[in-house]
């Protein structure tokens, strides 16, 4: 069985995405394992699965799957891709575009400039629909580890972030703190892990360790949910700019009951085919 998909990136965060409106392939947890490897397979952080949407108010439905094979809510970087493959595989004449993901539904809007604008939705807060383990919403939470105490936020873009300050991004711990904060029990579903430096009200620097991949170069989801951490401490204003290891996201979070939007670049790098 031939596959073919279209390898594309957002701000090197990259994909594998796949039209499944016209072609139809079973892609179990193993497979898509062995595909997301850089040497024995396709390589790439998520893969991006086109559908028909089941809503029917929704003109498609999107399914993002991480490296180590989970199926996850929610992809900022992969919604701009999306956004750029629908319209460039002609499978919708409109710039607005609207989509159904495991997250919630989100829009996306592709600019005059070829840039992508997503209204990310309103992020969550409340600790349960994180998940996050707490007695009550708090901007901050103690997180107890190896016995040091570490202060994180908690938000979820439909998928689940932890945001910590550090002094200097380039010096923060992000592997080995990444992956102990992201198997923390207080995540029962595991969390993406942001490092946030604060240059000043309107930009910061960020790494993030990703659920289910370890550090990706940029992450749209993680961009929103530290500008919200920030915002929510009283340490950026509406309009961020967000410097990431590939690149820059521009987030807009008039705050808390308003969606976040994110917008930024979107790219194609190469078409392909693979045997499975
Ligand atoms: N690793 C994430 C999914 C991809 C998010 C990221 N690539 C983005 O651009 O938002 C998770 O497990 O929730």
């Amino acid at each position: 069985m031939l596959l073919h998909f279209t390898k594309m990136h957002g701000l090197g965060n990259d994909f594998m995405v796949v039209d499944m409106v016209t072609q139809s392939v079973r892609l179990p947890t193993d497979k898509i394992r062995r595909l997301a490897d850089r040497q024995f397979g396709v390589g790439f952080d998520q893969l991006l699965i086109v559908e028909p949407p089941t809503d029917p108010d929704m003109d498609f439905r999107y399914r993002i799957f991480n490296a180590d094979g989970s199926e996850v809510e929610q992809c900022g970087n992969g919604a701009r891709c999306f956004a750029k493959f629908v319209r460039d595989k002609k499978l919708i004449g409109r710039d607005t575009i609207h989509v159904q993901t495991a997250g919630g539904n989100i829009e996306l809007n592709i600019l005059a400039n070829g840039e992508v604008s997503v209204d990310m939705g309103v992020p969550r807060l409340v600790p349960e629909d994180i998940p996050f383990r707490a007695q009550e919403q708090r901007p901050t939470y103690d997180l107890r580890i190896d016995g040091e105490e570490y202060e994180v936020s908690a938000v979820s873009m439909g998928n689940p972030h932890a945001v910590l300050q550090v002094d200097d991004v380039n010096r923060a711990p992000v592997e080995r703190l990444g992956s102990v904060i992201e198997q923390h029990k207080r995540f029962p579903k595991r969390c993406n892990v942001g490092f946030m430096q604060v240059l000043d009200k309107a930009e910061i620097n960020l790494r993030v360790f990703e659920r289910g991949v370890g550090e990706t170069l940029a992450c749209g989801t993680g961009a929103c949910a530290a500008v919200v951490a920030g915002q929510l401490q009283g340490l950026l204003g509406d309009d961020v700019r967000v410097n990431l290891p590939g690149g820059t996201l521009n987030i807009h979070w008039p705050g808390e009951g308003h969606s976040v939007i994110m917008t930024g670049t979107a790219s194609r790098v190469f078409e392909g085919q693979t045997r499975l």
